[in-house]
């Protein structure tokens, strides 16, 4: 049976270093078309049916956040904003903790400006049935496994090969349940939460489809890309 009236928390990942961005300000920081690059997740879920945010930032920022991005735009559904840990699975586990009385969680990347409305109800949608899903989208270029020396090893069947996005959502006490099993075991090699539930429940992923336009900013050229998608929306709102 599919539950309507259920508490929905977004978490916003806003906790990293952004090491790969190579600048002083992390990534979610920088500004992007006249905004934080952290705005435009925040006022998506605002502006969604989610019930509320909990972000999740270094302790140096949190003071910042509130004055310059969540009272600045009147980012009302921010209930807190919690103090993220060294990986990103850490700052996950402290904005779980943090997302009491949540029945679903959608934990999304700070760094991912472009997630549209669509994206968010599919995945509310997706999650009350399957209680674990995430977007993606298929991939385009041939994908190589190479070894240490750069050597090619394998070349998997691209037509099973996905690129995997945020919002990833889930059941609370699921996800919860996986990060007590996890323990404060260290895994470099973890890099999203649907790992952790295919690792430590019988729970299977719901793969949705995300949008090409729904990019993480990693490295530079991420932000030139990123201002491309969202210029019409930026253009829009300037001119309210
Ligand atoms: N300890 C961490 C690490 C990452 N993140 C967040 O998780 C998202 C995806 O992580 P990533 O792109 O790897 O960000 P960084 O860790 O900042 O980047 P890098 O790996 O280049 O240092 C970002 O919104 C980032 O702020 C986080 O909240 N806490
Ligand atoms: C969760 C994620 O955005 C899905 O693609 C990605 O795995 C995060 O990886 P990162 O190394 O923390 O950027």
């Amino acid at each position: 049976m599919i539950e309507k009236h259920c508490n929905i928390t977004a978490i916003v990942l806003a906790a990293g270093k952004g090491s790969r961005m190579h600048s002083d300000t992390p990534k979610q920081f920088m500004m992007l078309g006249g905004y934080p690059v952290l705005y435009y997740a925040l006022k998506a879920f605002q502006d969604s049916e989610v019930n509320d945010i909990i972000l999740v930032t270094g302790d140096e920022y949190v003071d910042f956040c509130r004055e310059n991005i969540v009272d600045a735009y009147d980012l009302s559904k921010v209930k807190a904003i919690v103090i993220g840990g060294a990986e990103r699975y850490d700052s996950v586990r402290l904005g779980l903790m943090a997302a009491e009385g949540a029945k679903y969680v959608l934990i999304h990347d700070g760094a991912r400006p472009c997630i549209t409305q669509k994206i968010i109800s599919d995945s509310i949608e997706t999650v009350k049935k399957y209680a674990a899903c995430t977007v993606g989208v298929p991939v385009k270029d041939t994908i190589k496994i190479v070894d240490c020396d750069q050597m090619g090893v394998d070349t998997p069947d691209r037509s099973k090969l996905w690129q995997i996005q945020t919002p990833q959502s889930f059941d609370r006490e699921l996800l919860l349940s996986c990060y007590d099993r996890l323990g404060l075991e260290k895994y470099t090699a973890i890099t999203d939460d649907t790992m952790i539930v295919e690792r430590y429940s019988e729970v299977r992923t719901k793969v949705i489809m995300g949008d090409y336009e729904n990019i993480k900013i990693t490295t530079p050229e991420d932000l030139k890309i990123a201002l491309n998608f969202l210029k019409k929306d930026v253009d829009t709102k300037m001119v309210k």
